[in-house]
């Protein structure tokens, strides 16, 4: 092997590689960086983006999402989204080496035991939360809180839930609103939601004041380019070709299966294709919108679509680019017209993040999280309203026209699965993530299925992503419901004494259709655009197997957000890390 590994030059590229892993983000990084730890194997990383130069943008945590149209990150357009104004959403994604884990919002929590365990009953043998959490703890390097932290906020944990001296940090915010956290905490009591006794335990309901994936010893984003690639970068089995993009994977016939032969890629739409030969597999960690628009470049992927784009059908898989699914969030703007403020100049501010290393500074996404089931949210008239009007639905009526009928079977299975575990109430329908002056409130399991297709043979154009938001309307109903529910928290005494006036819906938006409108007006993605390449059976619609593997690919496994059937009740990160720590051993074949 060549020395000096880092970026490697055409010239000192090998002709083949053990493993070529496409997309050096948050999976892809993570997973490349597992497989180098054995020397006797060499990796490859195909990453269109470059590293991050520490800047602010991606270090304070207070500019969070200032890197938004920067250089690391691809800003996709939706199409118009019909249902909601015909509002056209901007994407971030990760252009980047550690992808999303260096945009990101840096909250860092898990979902809950039902959230997992509902991706099995989708024919996913290994993938409970009991399965995932060594992988949570080999990720994770939880930073137990200062005692007087933990007293004022109430924080409590298990520590047998944690992982002590993973790779990412999750630490929590040593700066809050004080007034803020307290009342926001006790009005949740008051209205029966209990303080989460660890969220981490696969019981993510209630409210707690969560982790983020910060380094505490400098206040900095902890991320996977710092903890995955840094420690390898040098070996000699490792190596990394930035700016490149992937264009196609290229499969040769093999008996009734294909198979993996290399990876194409180009530095520009006009310049030269490349390729590199795959000895052992290759491994697809493009993100949700990134690996299904290359899997149907290259042939695999819904056989009407490739047809039309005149691509050769090396597999007709409709569920390439399907099942797509998004938390929407919408801002509901309180203001607190008497909540006493930190009082801190920016100077101030400035000097107590350098020195003391705590400060307004130190916080990027809200670090108060409410996740509440239905009836906890609702009660039990409003959860059988639900539930019952959910399953009054036909499994393709509001899937689109066209949906093929495998991937409608795998909707219908979804759909018998979050009917039943959403009546259990052990899985949560909303969350409130709560900041002074503002709450946003964000769908957990929509109903809505999307999509994203590509729009030519070249992965350089465009693909067409299309959330459907609020093609289900009962995704309407519960963000009305929510709405609804955060307006009694406001009318709490813990909150109403600093003398809220809502601004957005209004005071004037009382009506289910009036506060619909608003949704329609506001609603926006998330960021966590998944499930386009669900691991499920073929014949629900499914692209991978329970080992990752493409059905009918012997050697090309996807290891990203987009397999992951269902999603979750959390915000994505941990459970990408969990996802890609496990991918790994399923590749070295070890059993968890
Ligand atoms: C702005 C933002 C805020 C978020 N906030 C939070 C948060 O606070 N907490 C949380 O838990 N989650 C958050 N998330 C979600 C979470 O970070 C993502 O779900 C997760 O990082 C996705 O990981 P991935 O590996 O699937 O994809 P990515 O990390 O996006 O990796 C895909 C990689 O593939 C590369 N790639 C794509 N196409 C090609 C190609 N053709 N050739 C070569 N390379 C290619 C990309 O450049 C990218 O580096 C946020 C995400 C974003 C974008």
């Amino acid at each position: 092997y060549p020395q000096n590994s880092q970026i490697i030059s055409e010239r000192d590229k090998l002709a083949t590689y053990d493993y070529v892993v496409i997309g050096g983000g948050h999976a892809g990084i993570t997973v490349a960086a597992r497989l180098a730890g054995d020397p006797k194997v060499s990796v490859l990383v195909i990453e269109a983006g470059g590293l991050d130069k520490s800047e602010e943008i991606i270090t304070v945590p207070d500019q969070i999402l200032k890197s938004r149209n920067s250089e690391y990150d691809w800003s996709f357009n939706s199409v118009p989204q019909k249902n909601v104004n015909n509002r056209v959403i901007n994407i971030p994604a990760g252009k980047v080496v550690g992808g999303g884990t260096v945009l990101n919002g840096m909250l860092f929590d898990r979902a809950s035991i039902s959230d997992y365990d509902a991706w099995v009953d989708l024919g996913n043998p290994g993938w409970r939360y009991k399965d995932l959490l060594p992988y949570f703890k080999k990720n994770e390097r939880f930073v137990e809180p200062p005692k007087d932290l933990a007293e004022e906020m109430r924080i409590t944990w298990d520590p047998k839930y944690h992982g002590y001296e993973g790779k990412t940090y999750s630490s929590f915010p040593p700066w809050y609103n004080k007034e803020i956290t307290h009342g926001w905490i006790n009005a949740n009591e008051q209205l029966g939601v209990p303080l989460a006794f660890d969220a981490y335990n696969g019981t993510a309901l209630g409210v707690f004041y969560n982790t983020m994936s910060v380094d505490p010893r400098t206040m900095t984003r902890s991320h996977a380019r710092l903890a995955y690639y840094e420690p390898v970068k040098n070996q000699s089995n490792f190596h990394i070709l930035m700016r490149k993009h992937v264009t196609k994977i290229l499969f040769k016939k093999k008996g009734k299966n294909v198979e993996v032969e290399g990876v194409e890629y180009a530095e520009s739409e006009d310049s030269p294709r490349i390729t590199v030969k795959v000895k052992k597999e290759a491994i697809l960690s493009a993100g949700g919108i990134g690996s299904p628009r290359i899997l149907q470049a290259s042939g695999v992927g819904p056989s009407k679509l490739l047809k039309s784009l005149n691509i050769p059908v090396v597999l007709d898989m409709p569920g390439v680019g399907a099942n797509l699914q998004d938390h929407a969030w919408n801002t509901f703007l309180s203001e607190l017209t008497t909540l006493p403020t930190h009082g801190l100049t920016p100077e101030e501010a400035e000097t107590l993040y350098r020195v003391n290393k705590t400060g307004p500074r130190t916080v990027g996404g809200s670090n108060l999280l409410t996740f509440l089931p239905l009836e906890m949210m609702s009660g039990p008239a409003y959860t059988k309203k639900y539930i019952d009007s959910y399953k009054a639905q036909s499994p393709a009526q509001f899937l689109s026209t066209d949906t093929h009928p495998s991937v409608v079977a795998g909707y219908a299975a979804q759909k018998t699965i979050l009917t039943k575990r959403l009546a259990r109430n052990d899985m949560a329908a909303s969350e409130f993530s709560a900041a002074p002056q503002f709450t946003f409130i964000i769908q957990q399991h929509p109903f809505s299925r999307g999509h994203v297709h590509i729009t030519s043979p070249s992965t350089f154009t465009a693909p067409e992503i299309d959330f459907r938001y609020g093609s289900n309307p009962l995704d309407f109903d519960i963000l009305v419901e929510s709405v609804r529910w955060l307006r009694k928290a406001y009318a709490t005494p813990h909150l109403s004494k600093y003398n809220p006036v809502e601004i957005a819906p209004g005071p004037d938006a009382t009506s289910d259709e009036a506060i619909t409108e608003w949704i329609k007006t506001t609603m926006d993605t998330m960021f966590h655009s998944c499930c386009t390449n669900a691991m499920m059976p073929k014949g629900l619609g499914g692209v991978v197997d329970s080992q990752l593997k493409v059905w009918g690919v012997s050697n090309l496994r996807v290891v990203d957000a987009s397999v992951i059937p269902l999603i979750p009740a959390t915000h994505l990160q941990s459970t990408v890390y969990a996802i890609a720590e496990k991918a790994a051993d399923l590749i070295k074949g070890k059993k968890n």
